[in-house]
């Protein structure tokens, strides 16, 4: 673990370290604001600039010597970065998409390594080009050989305000990585930092190593995690517990996001902290959020409120009639043994339809408006559900491939197009090209995956100052996510298309709302619960665009 020496920002430390010897004095030298000196500065990524430092702060830091003399401003750095990333994808064009992820995903981390502010401002100004390298679907692929590739952790930190946290146990669809996962959260925050403006000086990645259930990675030499199986029942529950206490007793104001998590506990635990501690679970609620939102979204614009309305206006059973779950094991009926107790209203009297049926049998028989892919398992909406789906009673059905990374996605978006027909909605977990149709148009792909909800459901949690998060705000999130999907055929991608920062400040406004209206605001630094109450959408959209950290170097010695 690293840690961070960030002294010096607050106005006492300025005075502690005003007159340190070590700082070699110009004219009448102001105080530095950083107790580090000479190649600790350059060590760490947090202060360090690169050939960026100013003379002044080369002389003042102990810099001198340790640098090529020439100073390079920030754009020139920013442009020279961009060169060697483009020039890296001319040099690997023609090598297999993996050999050509990970060289992208090296590159970046590199940087992040040496030059956070450099690191994030590329990322923030990129952040559609780069955004599938440190997120979804690349991650994957880290995780995958993360232990090969590990060089240097990811540190601890004075004040924490989010927390991403993992057991490892099912990341994305690649099944139990154990402490590889790390990959996971340190992605989803450099997501919250890129989109929300979290400061990366406050958000904590957490693996908790419970073992693992892998064989192949305990058999393997270079594996840097427990070798033992999983721990289960109470003695797995107790470790969750005394990390929850721990967490929220150091930082009782931090926002901790569940993820990854095997289903088997990822609801049980959600149950469990969800109405005592400030939390959420990213793959339940975030997920369902999203996927909502791309629900209603497909309605288009104008009738998104009639189907809210609509939704709102008949009960969980009623609604319940219009789902049709399919697992592992085909449809679920009432005649299945062993239902798990969330999954009993949904399902189907075995009369209607066989138990069992497949994805295809229960296609030709419902005629679906939408097919929702959350299974992990790689193409199997195939050709022949696909084809199923032209007979869809919706004149504009929807096809959402959601699981991730891109193999284990439900179908591709070329294959959506060719045989759903060119008139479908699409949407996917990982990022696919548009596809060029053969009636001339383009058949547009947009990504539903959590990435456009949880940054705004974190940030604004955090700002509204709530203590756990309601159903209420998580609605409210949906339904702003819900408003970026209009139904002209220009702006199917409008998901994308928009900054995702804007997008996060809209969703993070109407969470912080949702919160006040559930009347369970604390307020949060010098901004109080009355305050938020009575800003206007306008102003909470400003307070939280405002409150949002933006990578520029900071000067890290006094001038005068
Ligand atoms: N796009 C997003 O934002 C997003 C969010 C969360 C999860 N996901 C993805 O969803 C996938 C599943 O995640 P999860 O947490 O729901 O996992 P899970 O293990 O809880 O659920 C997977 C479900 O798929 C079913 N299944 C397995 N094989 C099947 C098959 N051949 N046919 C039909 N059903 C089958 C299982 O029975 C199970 O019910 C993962 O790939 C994950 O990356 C995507
Ligand atoms: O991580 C993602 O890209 C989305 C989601 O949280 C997942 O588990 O697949
Ligand atoms: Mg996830």
């Amino acid at each position: 673990m690293m840690w961070r020496n960030i002294a010096g920002f607050s106005k006492a430390s300025i005075g502690r370290t005003g007159g340190s010897r070590r700082c070699l004095s110009t004219a009448i030298p102001g105080p530095c604001m950083v107790h580090k000196r000479g190649s600790d500065i350059l060590h760490d990524p947090w202060f360090n600039k690169d050939t960026g430092f100013p003379l002044t702060e080369r002389d003042r830091l102990g810099l001198r010597g340790l640098l090529p003399p020439r100073i390079i401003s920030f754009e020139q750095q920013y442009d020279r970065f961009i060169e060697s990333f483009r020039s890296l994808e001319r040099n690997t064009l023609g090598q297999p998409d993996n050999v050509v992820s990970l060289a992208k995903w090296r590159i970046l981390n590199r940087l992040h390594d040496r030059n956070e502010t450099l690191y994030y401002r590329v990322l923030i100004d990129n952040i559609k080009d780069f955004a599938p390298i440190i997120y979804t679907p690349t991650v994957g692929l880290v995780c995958q050989n993360y232990s090969g590739l590990y060089r240097r952790p990811r540190g601890m930190y004075f004040s924490v305000d989010m927390i991403v946290i993992t057991d490892g146990s099912r990341i994305l669809g690649l099944g139990d990585l154990g402490v590889q996962g790390i990959g996971i959260p340190i992605g989803k925050l450099d997501m919250y930092v890129a989109a929300a403006g979290i400061n990366p000086q406050r958000v904590l990645p957490i693996m908790l190593d419970v073992g693992t259930n892998n064989q192949k990675l305990l058999q393997n030499p270079l594996y840097l995690g427990l070798r033992q199986p999983r721990l289960e029942g109470d003695e797995y529950l107790e470790i969750i517990d005394e990390f929850m206490e721990a967490a929220f007793t150091r930082w009782p104001k931090a926002v901790v996001q569940f993820e990854d998590f095997q289903a088997k506990w990822a609801f049980g635990t959600l149950d469990r902290y969800r109405k005592k501690f400030c939390m959420f679970n990213d793959d339940v609620q975030g997920t369902a959020g999203v996927a909502l939102a791309g629900l209603l979204g497909t309605c288009g614009l104008g009738v998104t409120e009639q189907a809210v309305a609509r939704m709102a206006g008949i009960s969980f059973a009623e609604a319940t009639k219009n789902f049709y779950l399919i697992d592992k094991d085909g449809l679920v009926t009432t005649e299945r043994s062993k239902l798990d107790p969330a999954v009993v209203p949904f399902a189907k009297n075995p009369a209607e339809i066989r138990e069992g049926a497949s994805i295809v049998e229960v296609v030709k028989t419902v005629r679906p408006h939408v097919l929702l892919g959350l299974s992990g398992v790689g193409g199997i909406f195939n050709e022949e559900v696909l084809k199923a789906m032209r007979e869809s009673d919706s004149c504009k059905p929807a096809i959402f491939a959601m699981s991730n990374p891109t193999l284990n996605a439900e179908c591709t978006a070329a294959d959506a197009f060719k045989h759903a027909g060119e008139n479908i909605v699409f949407g996917s977990g990982s990022p696919f090209e548009n596809v060029q149709l053969e009636n001339g148009n383009v058949g547009h792909v947009n990504q539903a995956n959590n990435m456009y909800l949880f940054p705004g459901i974190g940030l604004g949690t955090l700002l509204s100052g709530a203590r756990i998060v309601t159903d209420g705000m998580l609605l409210a999130a949906a339904e702003c996510l819900a408003s970026y999907m209009t139904d002209e055929e220009s702006s199917k991608t409008v998901w994308t298309k928009c900054s995702i920062r804007h997008i996060t400040a809209e969703v993070g406004a109407a969470v912080l709302r949702a919160a006040v209206s559930d009347d369970i605001v604390e307020g949060h630094g010098d901004v109080g619960p009355r305050d938020l109450s009575h800003m206007s959408k306008e102003e909470t959209v400003d307070y939280i665009t405002r409150n949002m950290w933006f990578p520029i170097y900071s000067p890290l010695v006094h001038e005068k």
